[in-house]
């Protein structure tokens, strides 16, 4: 039956907005195509709140599934990777891939310093990244050098957030990058990183940064943030968890990490949308005892996995 556009986006927001509930609708900025599931799609998605990207994205999916399956089914929310354009699944099996790091990564502790990544490493946290935020490049390359040693001795597996070349020349298992990180990496770089053997983990927000992020074969994909957080100024809203079920599903061939927001109350749910690893950081260093509190969030990540 031929639908036009206005009863695709009926249909898809009769069949989805209880789900995608609580963000406000977006500014729509018009249409890049005249297909009428597109066009739907579009319409729709920014009623349920998705940014214009991510609206764009998402209504091109609908119309490749629909093409795909030779009917239009609104239920199922778009979630092939083929529909989105990416690469092949699994992305650690392409040529062109960074190393791959365990598909779950467990509790992720984001941490100030060096002294904390030693304490959080010794106290058994299976990934520890450094998110050393300084202007001083000696200050940087001493700490970055300080975070290898603090996890030597340990099984904890530490990332360098944002300093790729330090971490090379460190020896770290690898390196986390945000959108605007690896934007001003040159084609070059993004291949001098990728042959130095360390892995490489990517912050997305939603998903056109997803299938950004898609296009260098990470290690591991970050989806943020899904609460919401005080630690850092944010580009976009809270995710919420209805979301990341949808990211999760669409990128599950991924080794997955959730973060912002996540506390032992909010893990349990974040846990469920099918991520690998918990990415936290006030969780651990507001806490009155971080140990404690690092071995608690690793007790209830080991029952939500269950
Ligand atoms: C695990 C994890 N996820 C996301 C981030 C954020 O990285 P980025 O977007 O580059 O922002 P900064 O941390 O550099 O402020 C992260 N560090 N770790
Ligand atoms: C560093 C960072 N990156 C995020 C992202 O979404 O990319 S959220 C975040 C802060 C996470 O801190 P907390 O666990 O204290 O909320
Ligand atoms: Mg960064």
């Amino acid at each position: 039956m031929t639908q036009n556009a206005s009863d695709i986006a009926r249909a898809i927001l009769a069949a989805h907005s209880a789900r995608f509930d609580g963000h406000p609708a977006a500014a729509f900025d018009g249409f890049s195509s005249d297909a009428p599931v597109y066009r739907g799609a579009r319409e729709a998605c920014a009623r349920l709140g998705f940014i214009a990207i991510d609206s764009e994205c998402v209504a091109r999916a609908w119309q490749a599934q629909t093409e795909r399956l030779g009917h239009f089914d609104a239920a199922q929310w778009p979630a092939d990777p083929r529909d989105f354009g990416l690469g092949s699944f699994p992305p650690a099996a392409r040529a062109n891939s960074f190393p791959p790091c365990p598909i779950a990564l467990g509790l992720y502790a984001v941490l100030p310093d060096a002294a904390w990544v030693g304490r959080m490493a010794r106290a058994g946290v299976p990934t520890v990244q450094l998110r050393f935020k300084s202007d001083d490049p000696a200050a940087i390359a001493r700490e970055v050098q300080a975070a290898v040693e603090a996890v030597r001795g340990t099984s904890a597996l530490l990332f360098i957030n944002d300093h790729w070349q330090l971490a090379i020349e460190a020896g770290a298992y690898g390196v986390h990058l945000g959108q605007e990180d690896l934007d001003a990496l040159t084609p070059a770089e993004v291949q001098q990183l990728r042959a130095s053997g360390l892995r490489l983990g990517v912050s997305t927000h939603g998903y056109a940064e997803m299938v950004r992020a898609d296009a260098v074969s990470p290690s591991y994909l970050a989806l943020g943030a899904v609460f919401p957080t005080t630690l850092k100024k944010m580009a976009t809203a809270p995710q919420g968890l209805a979301r990341l079920h949808g990211y999760a599903d669409l990128m599950r061939g991924y080794p997955l990490v959730a973060i912002g927001g996540i506390d032992m109350d909010r893990l349990p749910q974040a846990l469920a949308a099918g991520v690998g690893s918990i990415a936290v950081v006030r969780a651990i260093v507001g806490a009155d005892d971080p140990e404690g509190a690092a071995r608690a969030l690793m007790a209830r990540m080991q029952q939500g996995m269950r």
